[in-house]
């Protein structure tokens, strides 16, 4: 997958322009506030029509203008298409191949990019949620039968957590817990199946590009952590059992606390690197450099599922890593086209082959 050109109207601080990246490296360079990620988050609107940055889609129309325009020229399913996506009115409207579409949601699979930014680095600095976030959002976007498992599994979840509360002041509601304890044993067991799967797909390939990132030094380890003792090889029959058990041996402890104390949303995943946890004793380089392998794992194992190499978007990672690591990013990303930017000279002048954007002050040069 390859963006040909974008055009730009309107878009934040970006003054209009028409740009043509090349197939490989392409750096994004300037000061700070000048539009870099502007750039970058008007790229990724095309996977789907959200923001990187969680903006409002109001929010990306320049102060002094009404409306603003994106429009994208890339090379995808073996054939040349067009995009485009108009803000307006509170309001976005998207057009493919010249055929306006009723939901952003079309653009889903049309185009495909992974994404690194700085706040990505809670993937490791914060708790658990934020990774089971992640490797959620990624097996949904493998298939939109896991989004259904997922949200049927947070529903019931939901819904057994209200009725404990219940239970612990009107106690003969106790009887009713069961009717929720089947469907989310059921769903959560094949959830944990689809993550554990996920997991391992992902752990051998950032391996992979954490090994080349750091030059061979560092081991980077990647495993699902399970508080029901489930082991990376247990089926879906043998997931449900063990989680069964949990349920049932902590049935009072969840009457008591109005709350389910086991199960899938309790999992995380440990990123451990040269056998220490990552989170607890890694530096800021290290971590930088495990989130950036999780993320270009993920863009390994999405061009597997779809026959396509995403095109790979990375704001801010330069800094923090030293310029071994900083080679392995900008010379040896082989085969995808790549976005990234970064305010240091040295950076671009490191770059053996690709194209350099100037921004200055919205202007794409
Ligand atoms: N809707 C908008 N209209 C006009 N300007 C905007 C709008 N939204 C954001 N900006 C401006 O865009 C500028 C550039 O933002 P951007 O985040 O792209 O900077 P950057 O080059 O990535 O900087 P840094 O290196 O500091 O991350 C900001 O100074 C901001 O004020």
């Amino acid at each position: 997958m390859k963006v040909i050109a974008l055009k730009f109207e309107n878009y934040r601080n970006l003054k209009d322009n028409i740009i043509s990246p090349c197939d490989g490296v392409n750096i994004i360079y300037g000061d700070n506030a000048q539009g870099k990620t502007n750039l970058l988050e008007s790229l990724w609107f095309f996977c789907g029509g959200h923001s990187f940055r969680g903006s409002k889609d109001s929010e990306v129309i320049n102060w002094d203008r009404n409306f603003a325009k994106i429009e994208m020229r890339f090379f995808g399913q073996d054939r040349e298409q067009t995009a485009k996506i108009l803000f307006k009115g509170g309001k976005k409207t998207v057009e493919i191949n010249g055929v306006q579409k009723n939901s952003a949601a079309a653009l889903i699979e049309r185009f495909c990019a992974v994404v690194f930014s700085p706040e990505h680095l809670s993937l490791i600095k914060r708790g658990p949620g934020e990774r089971r976030k992640f490797i959620d959002s990624a097996i949904c976007r493998e298939k939109l039968k896991n989004a259904v498992v997922l949200s049927k599994y947070n529903r019931i979840l939901n819904q057994r957590n209200s009725l404990l509360k219940d239970i612990y002041r009107r106690p003969s509601l106790e009887d009713t817990l069961s009717v929720w304890d089947e469907p989310l044993l059921k769903n959560g067991a094949v959830l944990v199946k689809k993550r554990i799967d996920y997991v391992k797909m992902l752990s051998d390939r950032a391996v992979k590009y954490h090994d080349g990132i750091s030059k061979g030094k560092e081991e980077l380890k990647i495993r699902y952590v399970s508080g029901c003792d489930i082991t990376e090889d247990d089926s879906t029959d043998e997931i449900y059992e063990k989680l069964k058990t949990k349920l049932e041996t902590h049935k009072s402890d969840d009457i008591r606390t109005g709350f389910t104390n086991y199960g899938p949303h309790r999992d995380d995943i440990e990123i451990i690197i040269n056998g220490k946890n990552a989170k607890a004793f890694a530096s800021q380089g290290q971590q930088r450099s495990a989130v950036l392998s999780l993320k270009l794992a993920e863009a390994s194992v999405l061009r597997e599922r779809m026959g396509e190499e995403p095109v790979i978007l990375l704001d801010d990672v330069l800094s923090e890593l030293d310029a071994k690591r900083q080679d392995f990013l900008l010379n040896e990303l082989h085969g995808c086209q790549v976005f990234i930017t970064c305010c240091e000279k040295s950076n671009k002048e490191q770059l053996r082959n690709g194209k350099i954007f100037l921004l200055n002050n919205g202007v794409v040069s």
